[in-house]
């Protein structure tokens, strides 16, 4: 499958440049794979699927506003926030991860492609959630792929604006991990909105669950560095 049907086949509008663009950053993610570690994946038509057609299904317009913020969470080697830059350049994207070389790798990407709408932070989302500038400041958060829904949720959340929405990535096991947590995401005013299965060329499936926040998160969540995931809120 080539980028172009692979926006096809997503129903996104034709763009050639964007497709180019798609392809160049795939392939430098697994040229730079070879070296360092940034993902399990190390064969380009695998990558494309894997990680290029995958990071475009939580695309759906009605979430991602004209000229709105966008925020990635453990954004690893761009998966998400990349290709979902490339396709809406209209939208400010900020990738956020712990490991500083993955970052770098992006931001070396990027600047290759003529990629002008993405921004990089090293930060732990526990202490990027309770900083002035990036609490509550995105229509939009995403994450793939980085924790289970209880944790996620509690660093996610707090860096939705009010009405934005956190899109969570997951695979087929989502309905169990929301089953523990409803406590948090009640306590951070998140709202089920939307569950969204998918089944990926070649046959993996997929659930993104948007939650909708409601109100402002209470002062203490984020909690401080590895609480959520030594001590997550559980609970339905
Ligand atoms: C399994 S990788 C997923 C990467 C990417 N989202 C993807 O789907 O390919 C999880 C990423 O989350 C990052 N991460 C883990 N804990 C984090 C934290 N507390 N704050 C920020 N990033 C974190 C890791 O460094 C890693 O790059």
């Amino acid at each position: 499958m080539t980028a172009c049907e692979m926006m096809e086949a997503l129903g996104l509008p034709a763009n050639e440049e964007a497709a180019r663009k798609l392809t160049e950053y795939n392939a430098m993610v697994i040229a730079m794979s070879k070296k360092v570690n940034l993902t399990g994946i190390k064969d380009v038509d695998e990558s494309l699927i894997k990680n290029v057609y995958d990071s475009l299904t939580v695309y759906d317009p009605k979430y991602f506003p004209a000229k709105g913020r966008v925020l990635d969470l453990g954004t690893g080697a761009g998966f998400p926030g990349v290709p979902l830059a490339i396709l809406r350049p209209d939208m400010q994207f900020l990738l956020v991860d712990s490991i500083q070389k993955k970052l770098t790798f992006i931001e070396d990407a990027c600047a290759d492609l003529g990629i002008k709408n993405v921004k990089c932070l090293h930060i732990r989302a526990e202490e990027g959630g309770r900083r002035r500038k990036t609490r509550e400041a995105f229509d939009v958060v995403t994450a793939r792929a980085v924790k289970a829904m209880p944790i996620i949720a509690e660093w996610s959340l707090p860096f939705v604006a009010v009405g934005g929405v956190f899109a969570a990535m997951k695979g087929p096991g989502a309905d169990e991990e929301m089953k523990t947590a409803g406590r948090i995401l009640r306590e951070l005013h998140g709202t089920l909105e939307e569950k969204k299965e998918l089944t990926l060329p070649g046959g993996d499936r997929r659930t993104i669950l948007y939650i909708r926040k409601t109100a402002p998160c209470p002062k203490t969540y984020p909690r401080k560095v590895g609480i959520a995931e030594k001590k997550p809120v559980l609970g339905e």
